[in-house]
């Protein structure tokens, strides 16, 4: 069952944890059991201080009683532990599909190792048609998504309900496939270039580990 693939590999990421670091707090469904667990660790007197991906992540590690702490504090993290939509065999990334990719970036970039927590559906051979997620500005939104359509792609702005999706810094997603991904720094570098775009789910250099939940157990990628 996947649920349990992802408490495997979440809770096994915390093997990497150790007292007085200063831990980035990833997103989404894998990371939660992540949480969970260092909440339990944290009241049974573990000393770390995290520093959250999200509002929704800030939100559960204030319930956890996790203490947090900021990039003025410490501008250095010791790891990031974030879960992923895709990865691949050179451990290159798609995150974004909480919308969290921006944040999820800028604390993984100060982190000294970013650990990533998936199950094994998540493992693919390439990029090929799979949705990018590319956080853009509101401004002007029609043009930079035609930009990005000019590159080959097919994008589509996401949706929560009737209404945009909006990202905790008050921008909208949009969701690119392209036919063929060959060269995944290349393509992140092009995206990024386009007026418009804030940041994109490409993460082509950033994990140094991955942790895949397998239904034999756990399995570890090293770069
Ligand atoms: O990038 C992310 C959020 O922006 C998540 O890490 C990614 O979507 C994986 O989530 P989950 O663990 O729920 O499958």
């Amino acid at each position: 069952m996947a649920s349990e693939h992802k408490r495997a590999a979440g809770e096994r990421a915390l093997d990497y944890v150790k007292d007085g670091m200063v831990l980035g707090l990833g997103t989404g469904s894998t990371v939660y059991y992540t949480l969970q667990k260092l909440g339990r660790l944290v009241q049974e007197g573990l000393n770390i201080q995290g520093i959250p991906t999200s509002k929704a992540t800030e939100e559960m590690a204030r319930e956890l009683k996790i203490p947090l702490t900021d990039f003025v504090r410490h501008p250095v993290l010791d790891i990031t532990i974030d879960g992923a939509d895709a990865v691949t065999p050179k451990l290159e990334l798609i995150k974004g599909g909480g919308g969290a990719l921006l944040r999820e970036k800028l604390v993984a970039s100060a982190s000294k190792r970013m650990i990533v927590i998936i199950d094994e559906s998540k493992q693919v051979e390439s990029f090929d048609n799979l949705d990018i997620p590319v956080e853009v500005i509101p401004f002007a939104v029609e043009t930079t998504v035609e930009r990005i359509r000019a590159l080959g792609g097919t994008p589509v702005l996401r949706e929560r309900g009737e209404s945009l999706f909006v990202t905790d810094n008050g921008h909208y997603i949009v969701d690119v496939k392209f036919p063929s991904v060959v060269d995944v720094a290349g393509l992140h570098d092009t995206l990024k270039r386009l007026t418009g775009v804030v940041e994109t789910g490409l993460f082509p250099d950033l994990a140094s580990h991955v942790i895949v939940g397998t239904e034999h157990g756990v399995r570890e990628l090293d770069r």
